[in-house]
């Protein structure tokens, strides 16, 4: 942050008198194609009924629990999180709240693995190629092609439509997702964040690893083994007048549900339903 901006931020916080000030971070519900375990991406899929159910057997139970209100919300432009955020103000009455849609938080782009069956790919191309794909910092995955079944619809999703074609990704790995993402961080969320609005960002599995790899400081090699379940709300507390993070971050669900969670998530996976492709 620049001497101007901290300045703000210092004198808001203040005025607001408030010490410190919290950011969640949320990836959504279990969507439809992480129910069949296909890689998902920029395909827009909705979520599944567990989707649905879990956005407010656990999300909201977490957040009720521990009385987070908010001011603000930010999600990317993608149906699972739109849904997961639906659930969360209705169950939470947060009806009036303003939800500031980006692309920057969209999923990373999967680039030709976007609909294929994880376990498919990994008989296909071994299972170290692909947790290579899926956990290592900066290995791309192949570039979507025009004959893979998604290619248009993401192409042609109107939701889309203001992103520039020449930074419209054809795959990304965590790296191309964390420097996408920064810019809106810093520029905007963690500014809100410091000027004391109570933050909500519901986002994506790779987007809010990249945010904690940032905000945590992890490093390439460690990120790797970072897994975020679905709709268990991780929390990060901010000093507003050093504007350094305070406390280790939390997750608000039981430690056993997110252990078993995230171990489900590191996994490859099986067939669930076979999609035929
Ligand atoms: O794109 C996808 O398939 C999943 C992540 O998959 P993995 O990287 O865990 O394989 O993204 P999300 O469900 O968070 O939108």
């Amino acid at each position: 942050l620049n001497s101007a901006c901290l300045k703000s931020t210092i004198a808001y916080s203040a005025a607001a008198n408030m010490n410190t000030n919290k950011v969640v971070l949320l990836r959504h519900g279990e969507s439809e194609f992480n129910k069949m375990n296909l890689f998902c991406g920029w395909h827009d899929s909705p979520l599944s009924e567990k989707g649905l159910d879990y956005a407010s057997k656990i999300a909201v139970a977490g957040l009720r629990k521990h009385k987070m209100e908010f001011d603000l919300i930010y999600t990317s432009l993608l149906m699972r999180a739109h849904q997961t955020v639906d659930v969360i103000v209705k169950d939470m009455n947060f009806t009036n709240l303003p939800v500031r849609c980006h692309w920057r938080l969209n999923e990373r782009h999967y680039g030709n693995l976007t609909g294929y069956n994880k376990r498919e790919m990994a008989d296909k191309f071994g299972e170290e190629q692909i947790q290579i794909w899926r956990r290592s910092y900066d290995v791309l995955p192949p570039k979507i092609v025009p004959e893979n079944p998604f290619y248009s619809t993401i192409r042609n999703n109107p939701k889309f439509k203001n992103i520039p074609e020449n930074i419209f990704p054809e795959t990304e790995s965590l790296k191309e997702v964390i420097a996408r993402v920064l810019p809106l961080w810093e520029c905007d969320i963690i500014k809100e964040v410091l000027k004391g609005s109570r933050v909500l960002v519901v986002a994506h599995g790779t987007v809010v690893r990249a945010l904690i790899k940032h905000i945590d400081d992890i490093a390439e090699k460690e990120i790797t083994e970072l897994n975020i379940p679905n709709s268990v709300p991780c929390v990060f507390e901010y000093d507003l007048k050093t504007c350094k993070r305070v406390n280790k971050m939390q997750y608000l669900a039981n430690e056993e549900y997110v252990k078993k969670e995230q171990e489900k998530v590191a996994k490859i996976g099986d067939y669930t339903e076979r999609k035929k492709m």
